[in-house]
């Protein structure tokens, strides 16, 4: 199971989440309690092993302000959220890149239809905690690279992995202990709990 962790701000909360095995950490540079500053992403960044990905994420912002943070950090895929046209992705097709939707009956679940590496099926509200209606996508999962987010916590990821059986999970709300502070603990548990799971099914 491949385990994201997003919304990171301190090199505590990096060396937590490298620490406890996840395979992505995410640093928010839209509008949010999250945000992280450039300086700092680009420092912490950095400092994150080569096999562990560092994902920038996006809301809404425009293709050039997207990428002159990503070439100032080094971020190593970008997270696009708010439901930006084929042709931004064209036009940030020099990165690797991930389409973040949420699930209506338009969104195409197809990963790769606007040119992305990996699909992430959010609540409507990203990095709002809130949990969605997974019934859809239950019975019709998209195929490939696809994370799941929206309200997930080291106690119900197991049931939601159960549920839909995405290839990886996504979290930041579920391990924090107030919004936008990371709770190292909570990382610690996410990612053992996703993980466990990936061994359970394997044994
Ligand atoms: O975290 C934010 O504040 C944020 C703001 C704008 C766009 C995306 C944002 N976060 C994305 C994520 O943190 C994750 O990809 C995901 O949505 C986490 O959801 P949750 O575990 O429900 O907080």
């Amino acid at each position: 199971m491949y385990v994201k962790v997003c919304g990171l701000r301190t090199e505590g909360d990096v060396a937590a989440a490298v620490g406890a095995g996840a395979d992505a950490v995410g640093f928010v540079f839209a509008a949010s309690p999250r945000k992280i500053d450039i300086p700092t992403a680009r420092k912490l960044i950095a400092d994150v092993p080569p096999n562990v990905l560092t994902v920038g994420v996006f809301l809404k912002q425009p293709a050039e302000e997207v990428r002159e943070i990503a070439l100032a950090t080094g971020v190593g895929i970008l997270q696009l959220h708010g439901d930006y046209p084929h042709e931004t992705f064209a036009e940030l097709a020099e990165f690797r890149l991930m389409r973040a939707t949420s699930l209506t009956p338009e969104t195409d679940i197809t990963v790769g239809a606007f040119g992305e590496e990996l699909l992430l099926l959010d609540s409507p509200q990203a990095g709002s905690g809130e949990r969605w209606d997974l019934t859809p996508i239950a019975s019709s999962r998209p195929e490939g690279q696809w994370l799941l987010a929206g309200g997930l916590n080291p106690g119900n990821v197991r049931a939601a992995i159960d549920a839909v059986r995405p290839w990886g999970v996504d979290v930041s709300s579920g391990v924090e202990s107030s919004r936008g502070v990371k709770d190292h603990d909570l990382i610690r548990a996410f990612v053992a709990e996703a993980k466990r799971i990936t061994a359970d099914k394997s044994s």
